[in-house]
């Protein structure tokens, strides 16, 4: 078995509403995913032993079977079994850049790579849809992860449309490295205080669909107008975390102040991105912010939309 290594894009939501919940306890969505320039390196390299390893520079993130890349291995295994009597057994070696628990599906894009290149180096020739299948299994972000772009996600996430690619915004993110949210603290926490608002699982599907505000946003993105696209920023994840994580709060402030097209946290948290139109711009708006929030735990990278999923890396 030979070695493959792929990029793993880091993604931010341009849009994210909650419609309601799902008989299955998930919550159903309305949201526009973007993947941007941010990624992680993963490695597939063929080890000596049937089994999956996980090697990863970062010493926080788990090794064993709660890392989202091994759970990745161990699908594809239980769907191919024979492939590691054929091919061997598999180290996956992660190169992290994306932060953890930010809101950026770091670990679903780990994932997304693992499905990707085992696909690849056993050869089995899945399409993208059936890639998606399977990833939908591990998350609700990893069907997004695989094909990247820009989307527009429908039930938990996993029921994808693709949007005309942008490539032409660049993204400044910021996050407090001392901050982590867990996604299902979030959802539950909109549960208990929102639900009231929630169509009912029993109302059809017509009446789910006419819920859904993202309209606006879709002709903004197919008309690739930032301006607009700034202006309409929405995640109502926003509503229970910001009011828990003040600090947050004032960080998205920070960045409005600057003149930026948009300011919003991403997914659910704690991560908050800012869109601007040049790099210029991206590299002007992080000096400000760092210098305005002037903490030590502050964290700011400079980014850029692509319109790529997973892919190979260059060698
Ligand atoms: C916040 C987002 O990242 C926005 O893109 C996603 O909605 C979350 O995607 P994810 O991390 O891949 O989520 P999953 O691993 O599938 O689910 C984590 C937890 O989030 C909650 N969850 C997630 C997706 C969804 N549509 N409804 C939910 O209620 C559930 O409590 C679930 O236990
Ligand atoms: N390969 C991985 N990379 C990052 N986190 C992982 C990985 N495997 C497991 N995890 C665990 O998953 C949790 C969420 O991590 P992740 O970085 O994917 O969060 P996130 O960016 O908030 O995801 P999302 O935006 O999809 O909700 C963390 O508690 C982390 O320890």
């Amino acid at each position: 078995m030979r070695s493959v290594t792929l990029i793993a894009p880091a993604k931010i939501n341009l849009y994210l509403e909650i419609i309601g919940s799902r008989p299955d306890g998930f919550h159903e969505l309305a949201m526009v995913l973007q993947t941007i320039s941010l990624s992680d390196r993963i490695t597939i390299n063929p080890i000596g032993i049937d089994a999956i390893t996980i090697r990863s520079n970062d010493p926080s993130l788990p090794n064993d079977h709660s890392n989202l890349a091994y759970r990745a291995a161990a699908l594809m295994v239980k769907q191919f079994p024979d492939m590691m009597a054929r091919y061997g057994g598999i180290e996956i070696e992660i190169n992290k850049r994306i932060p953890v628990a930010a809101g950026l599906a770091g670990g679903s894009s780990n994932a997304a790579a693992v499905l990707v290149g085992l696909d690849l180096i056993w050869d089995l020739g899945l399409t993208q849809d059936e890639l998606q299948t399977l990833g939908a299994e591990i998350g609700s972000d990893v069907p997004f992860c695989i094909s990247g772009g820009t989307a527009l996600a429908t039930g938990r996430g996993e029921v994808l449309s693709p949007l005309l690619n942008l490539d032409n915004l660049y993204v400044v993110l910021a996050k407090f490295r001392n901050i982590a949210i867990s996604t299902p603290w979030a959802y539950q926490t909109y549960r208990q205080q929102f639900s009231s608002s929630y169509i009912s699982e029993a109302d059809d599907l017509k009446s789910r669909q006419q819920r859904v505000h993202s309209g606006p946003m879709v002709a903004a993105i197919m008309k690739r107008d930032g301006a607009k696209i700034g202006q309409l920023l929405h995640n109502d994840l926003e509503k229970v975390a910001l009011p828990e994580y003040p600090q947050v709060a004032d960080l998205r402030d920070a960045f409005i102040a600057q003149g930026v097209l948009g300011a919003m946290m991403s997914g659910s948290g704690p991560t908050v991105f800012a869109l601007v139109e040049s790099q210029a711009e991206a590299d002007r708006v992080s000096d400000a912010v760092q210098n305005q929030i002037a903490n030590q735990n502050l964290l700011l990278w400079t980014t850029k939309f692509v319109s790529t999923g997973i892919h190979l890396a260059e060698s």
